[in-house]
């Protein structure tokens, strides 16, 4: 892993290679995003969201989500850098390869006087691909999978923002999709609705689906992520395997001796290399960087000192990325 978008190219001349293609259901070079007010919304971000993964988009609010995920979509035109929707240029391949994603980005364009199932149709009507004798089926059937079957008739006006939310997410399931970019789909969902997002997310990457997913909200969608990408300031600070983030903190240590031993503690762990060796009391804080914390504890013994405790504490996922983004993750309720 390395933190993203920083090292490689940007520009129209990168190729796409073709295990790329193959393993990559999203790619993007040097993607950049200045708007006309002067706001650098998107900063040349280099996303890779491996096929059949979950992935994480994950960032406080303004940090650029939206606008990323509405250039992947080509709903806005890039200012630079290059984008590929399951190996197709973006915008250029829309065409292509748009019938094959589904997306729920903010404000879908239903009407407001019909209810669920009867603007779901008209969605459906507007696709020149789907067979209109099973029309009805996959309305009802989209409708059934986010939990607006007894609301299908009620006009979209008298929703809640909840149910508006998920009647976009059941518009971006009328079809089978192999990509799902799914932008903040638990906003307006009670505890309730959120979890059902989150299984329904992992129904369908149990069925294969890539699904790319933002929320500013870490604890909503992480449990369900293979893969995270997280968002700083237009900037995509770090993205990697979820599992492999977690395991990245960095470690720290706390030492206690004997009262009169800490200055004496504090030069051996100093001396092994240790970083930021502070004292508080007879206990010592330091990072552990690459040494072993049996490391730590045989060179206070070796030095004649009296080891009275040693601890290893690695930094939350949730730390993590305070760190990283300077900013608080709103923590979910
Ligand atoms: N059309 C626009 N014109 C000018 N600035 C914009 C426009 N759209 C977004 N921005 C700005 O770009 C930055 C990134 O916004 P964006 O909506 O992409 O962030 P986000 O991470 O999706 O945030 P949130 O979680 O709140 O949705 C913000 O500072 C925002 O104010």
């Amino acid at each position: 892993m390395r933190p993203a978008g920083s090292t490689e190219p940007a520009g129209a001349d990168v190729e796409l290679d073709a295990s790329d293609v193959t393993a990559l259901a999203v790619r993007t070079e040097g993607l950049t995003k200045r708007f006309r007010s002067g706001q650098l919304a998107v900063d040349g971000i280099g996303l890779r969201v491996p096929r059949g993964s979950v992935y994480g988009f994950l960032g406080p609010n303004g940090s650029g989500k939206t606008t990323t995920i509405r250039m992947l979509l080509g709903l806005v035109r890039p200012t630079s850098g290059v984008a590929w929707l399951l190996g197709e240029p973006m915008p250029d391949g829309a065409g292509h390869v748009l019938p094959r994603v589904g997306a729920l980005v903010e404000g879908p364009a239903f009407h407001p006087y019909l209810g669920g199932r009867a603007n779901l149709a008209r969605l459906d009507a507007s696709d020149a691909t789907a067979d209109p004798r099973t029309a009805r089926r996959r309305s009802d059937e989209a409708l059934e999978r986010v939990g607006l079957t007894a609301a299908a008739s009620k006009p979209y006006r008298q929703y809640s923002l909840g149910m508006k939310q998920r009647l976009g997410l059941a518009a971006a399931l009328l079809r089978p999709r192999e990509l799902l970019v799914l932008d903040e789909p638990t906003n307006g969902l009670d505890p309730q609705g959120t979890r059902e997002v989150r299984l329904l997310i992992r129904e369908l990457a149990d069925a294969g689906t890539t699904v790319l997913v933002s929320s500013h909200l870490l604890t909503e969608i992480e449990q369900v992520c293979t893969h995270l990408g997280i968002m700083g300031r237009g900037k995509l600070l770090v993205q990697g395997e979820r599992q492999v983030l977690t395991e990245r903190g960095v470690a720290r240590v706390t030492v206690t001796t004997a009262g009169e031993q800490v200055g004496a503690a504090a030069e051996v762990l100093t001396g092994l290399g240790l970083a930021e060796v502070l004292a508080d009391g007879v206990t010592l804080h330091a990072l552990l960087g690459a040494t072993a914390p049996e490391e730590v504890s045989a060179a206070i013994v070796n030095a004649g000192l009296d080891l009275v405790g040693l601890q290893v504490r690695r930094p939350s996922l949730e730390e993590l990325f305070v760190e990283l983004t300077g900013e608080g993750f709103d923590v979910a309720r």
